[in-house]
């Protein structure tokens, strides 16, 4: 297996963490403290939502960001033609967020973030000196007031069969922020590059919580933390006729944060929407 679990009470999990975040990007946490009674509720009653047509009733605002988006406004990987089998609801702060479901995923917004802003803590102790060295500020400041967090609920649809050939649940990526967080989904299927090129599964056992490097952690870090690209692969058999829902949280940092001497954090994020053909 390429990620081993690190037990989030063991006394070196920071440390065993962040070495697995060095050599492959991912990192994958069990007995940590989200609540899977909370996780499973959200599933639950957003896969309801994304099979009513209430979602129609928060069309994704292409300024604010928030809202649904739908199959047809999906994302395209970078490099990629075919748009992703999914749909998704983004959750800000100050965005929408329906009536038709309960707060259980604003109140998972609030301790995902807690969490996620615990782990920035780690791979920041955990970074070597000469890195460190090239932080504009320390990672924690980094986030501290951010409104750019992102909350992803994901629904991929059951496969019909008349899908474009070549179509994938998600293409091949790496995600744009510093750290994203992501419960084990309703179904296996997420798929991460080694350095030698094969794919290989992430450990997904219901309750694990999967933590990778994004693009602006790789960028600030210099590579020390890579931006592993993953994907999540079409089921098939059974698990073709059935949904998957899974909820990445996506940590940003503030838009006038100095990531590297190239990039902020605003400008790193414009380019790579545009890339995505989210942003014109
Ligand atoms: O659904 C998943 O398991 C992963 C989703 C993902 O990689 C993304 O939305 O960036
Ligand atoms: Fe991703």
């Amino acid at each position: 297996m390429l990620i081993q679990p690190v037990d989030y009470r063991s006394p070196n999990a920071a440390q065993e963490f962040c070495a697995s975040l060095h050599q492959t990007g991912f990192g994958v946490l069990t007995h940590h403290p989200l609540s899977q009674a909370l996780v499973e509720h959200i599933y639950a009653e957003w896969l309801a939502f994304f099979n009513s047509s209430a979602k129609f009733n928060y069309p994704f605002d292409p300024v604010k960001f928030d809202g649904y988006f739908s199959p047809q406004v999906s994302e395209t990987a970078k490099g990629f033609s075919k748009k992703d089998l999914k749909e998704f609801f983004h959750i800000y702060p100050h965005g929408r967020f329906p009536t038709e479901v309960s707060d259980a995923a604003r109140t998972y917004y609030q301790q995902g973030s807690a969490l996620a802003g615990e782990l920035l803590e780690w791979v920041e102790r955990f970074t070597p000196p000469d890195i460190q060295a090239a932080y504009s500020m320390p990672l924690p400041d980094m986030i501290r007031h951010s409104e750019q967090t992102l909350l992803r609920v994901l629904h991929y649809p059951p496969l019909q069969g008349d899908e474009d050939p070549g179509a994938v649940r998600a293409a091949a990526h790496g995600d744009i922020n510093l750290l994203t967080i992501l419960p084990a989904a309703t179904q296996a299927g997420l798929q991460v590059i080694a350095k030698d090129g094969q794919w290989h599964d992430v450990p997904c056992d219901f309750g694990m919580l999967i933590v990778n490097i994004g693009d602006m952690l790789d960028e600030a870090s210099n590579g020390y933390y890579p931006s592993t690209v993953h994907r999540v692969l079409n089921p098939s058999g059974v698990a073709a006729t059935q949904s998957r829902v899974s909820l990445p949280l996506f940590l940003h940092p503030r838009p006038d944060v100095v990531l590297s001497k190239r990039y902020t954090a605003q400008s790193y994020l414009d380019e790579r929407l545009t890339e995505l053909g989210m942003k014109k």
